[in-house]
């Protein structure tokens, strides 16, 4: 077989296009699916291989539902990865990263002197799902971002110190609010209940929270249900930067 240019400039597409494609849904609740959708075409091959006619027609039937409910259940997520490949412009890129670069400076610096003096603080940084049920628990500010407001914030016996306070890029929108508590049992006993509510809401929802432990000033980061501990000044910037670049906040 003859191996001409352009088969090998439709390989390498193919490849390019099918890692983007996988960069984009990977740590999205779309990569379940995906997984499903692929072992039900490996059976549905196998199947063919073996003429089971009533079966192959039923995994057909299976595979057309699918097909209709894919846009409807991930309508969100198909928004993202069109406007994703929308952004593609380096220079929109270039001007939302440097924006984005200050966001993050100015909610890392608080954090950083909370941690130092030991300040407990809970800080959920909202992504593409709405917190809005949330805020509605708490008492809605609607301020610009600075790191002297984020610090008088949860200085012990302030009026606002108490819960989790709302971040959307550069807006701190409530603060007081109430978050739902995991029912993770495999949690370690020294997680009380704010490492708890920060697991939480990062169960039910794509936000990112930071937790600076009031006894320890160990920072901690929580996303999808996982908990990362004992981040530092870098760490913390990596992950922030990483989860939204993902996202393309601006
Ligand atoms: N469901 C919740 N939603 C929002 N904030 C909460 C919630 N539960 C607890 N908190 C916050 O956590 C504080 C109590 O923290 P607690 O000491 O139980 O947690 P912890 O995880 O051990 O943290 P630390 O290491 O800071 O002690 C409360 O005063 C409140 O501000």
């Amino acid at each position: 077989m003859e191996i001409s240019i352009l088969m090998l400039i439709d390989i390498l597409v193919t490849l390019v296009v099918s890692y983007k494609f996988f960069t984009l849904v990977k740590e999205t609740r779309a990569i379940q699916l995906l997984n499903g959708v692929l072992i039900l075409l490996l059976i549905r091959f196998f199947s063919g291989i073996l003429g089971l006619k009533i079966f192959n027609s039923l995994l057909d039937q299976v595979k057309t539902v699918i097909l209709i409910a894919l846009p409807i259940v991930f309508q969100p997520e198909l928004r993202r990865a069109l406007e994703h490949i929308g952004r593609g412009n380096l220079i929109n890129q270039l001007r939302r990263r440097d924006k984005f670069q200050t966001h993050i400076d100015k909610l890392v610096a608080a954090i950083i002197r909370l941690s130092k003096d030991k300040i407990g603080a809970l800080i959920v940084v909202k992504r593409a799902t709405g917190l809005k049920d949330i805020i509605d628990t708490g008492i809605e500010l609607d301020a610009i971002l600075s790191v002297e407001l984020l610090i008088n914030i949860f200085t012990p016996n302030s009026p606002l110190h108490d819960g989790a306070i709302i971040i959307d890029k550069n807006r701190l929108v409530a603060a007081n609010c109430l978050l739902p508590i995991t029912k993770n049992s495999n949690l370690k006993q020294s997680f009380g209940t704010r490492h708890r509510a920060a697991l939480g809401i990062s169960e039910e929802s794509d936000a990112l929270v930071i937790v600076v432990s009031e006894e320890t000033g160990v920072v901690s980061i929580t996303y999808d249900g996982r908990i990362e501990s004992n981040l530092d000044e870098f760490s913390l910037k990596e992950r922030l930067f990483s989860k939204f670049d993902e996202l393309g906040v601006n």
